[in-house]
């Protein structure tokens, strides 16, 4: 297996680098993120400051881990641990005469990227908060929590309300969708078989672990993210099986809303987000301030009810 480090340098307007690989490497013409191969004796971090002063000219200020994720290639398999870059010194420019581009995540089909990057781009166009619903019974109070949600900057919201019909959620879904997507946001939903294709503001659907288990493949939509929670290895696998682009781990801390769950903590997360190559969310007790504790254990971000109940 070959490790590589590579670094996603964004810029304040959330634009991304990418370089064409030189002719003579393998897969040259095609787009990554600048880095490399991981030499003996190396951390992944000095081997990102070394790649990313080679071959692009700058100097890391400031990383924190994005994702790790392993892709098997025909004939080799890489790990690649990738790097948000967000202060260097230097200007970028390609050392190894390879071209660079400034690309908004949103863009980026518009490239053609080596294969193992997909879920590098999701996590890049994904937040690294998930606020989920708090379980209430009224469709009013839950309207109103959602716009509030939307109000304090919340790109994506998980439509969580076990206590509607379903009659009752797919109104609130119906009505909630266009009136966030007005505020650049858009909802995640559970129940979605009575909500029209392309309603404006359903950015995707959710599974729990339960509806994952019984769900097949064909009676998922077809555009827009699927999202899936799992407790264990078990669930992470049929999630991965099931095409799940992002993934909700918990409990990574006792909550009073799931008791009597076994609680994974940060280090039994870090093992099932290791496994998921794809982002995954930590859930479970945490804090808006675990972010960075989340990021260090390879999560993509922190998801809660309560985490996200006063305005940031
Ligand atoms: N840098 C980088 N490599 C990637 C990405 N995606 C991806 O599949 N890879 C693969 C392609 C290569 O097989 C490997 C990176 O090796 P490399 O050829 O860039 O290694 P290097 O910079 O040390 O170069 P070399 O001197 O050994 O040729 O990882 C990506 O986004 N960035
Ligand atoms: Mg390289």
């Amino acid at each position: 297996m070959v490790r590589v480090a590579a670094g996603v340098l964004r810029r304040a307007d959330g634009a991304v680098l990418l370089a064409q690989r030189p002719a003579g490497k393998i897969a040259a013409g095609r787009w990554e993120f600048p880095g490399g191969k991981i030499e003996a004796g190396e951390s992944p971090r000095e081997a990102l400051e070394r790649e990313l002063a080679e071959e692009i000219g700058v100097r890391v200020q400031s990383a924190r881990p994005l994702l790790c994720l392993r892709h098997a290639y025909t004939e080799r398999t890489v790990e690649l641990d990738t790097w948000l870059v967000e202060a260097w010194a230097g200007q970028a420019e390609g050392l190894e005469n390879q071209a660079l581009a400034w690309v908004q995540p949103a863009e980026m089909e518009s490239y053609d990227v080596l294969e193992a990057d997909g879920p590098i781009i999701d996590a890049l166009k994904l937040p690294c908060a998930l606020p989920i619903t708090a379980d209430r019974a009224d469709a009013d109070a839950l309207l109103a929590d959602l716009l509030r949600l939307a109000a304090d900057g919340h790109r994506l919201i998980r439509l969580r309300a076990p206590r509607l019909s379903e009659e009752a959620y797919t109104a609130l879904a119906m009505q909630a969708g266009p009136r966030l997507h007005a505020l650049g946001s858009g909802l995640l939903i559970d129940r979605w078989q009575g909500v029209p294709a392309g309603t404006a503001g359903i950015a995707g659907v959710h599974l729990t672990a339960a509806a994952a288990q019984r769900i097949e493949r064909s009676a998922l939509p077809d555009a827009g993210w699927l999202f899936a929670s799992c407790h264990n290895r078990a669930e992470l696998e049929r999630a991965c099986a099931l095409g799940a682009q992002a993934l909700v781990i918990g409990p990574v801390h006792a909550t009073a809303t799931h008791p009597g769950a076994q609680i994974l903590g940060l280090d039994g997360f870090a093992q099932l987000a290791a496994q998921a190559n794809r982002p995954c969310y930590g859930l479970g007790g945490l804090a808006v301030s675990d972010a960075e504790a989340v990021f260090q254990h390879g999560g993509q971000g922190v998801a809660g009810i309560s985490a996200y109940q006063h305005p940031r």
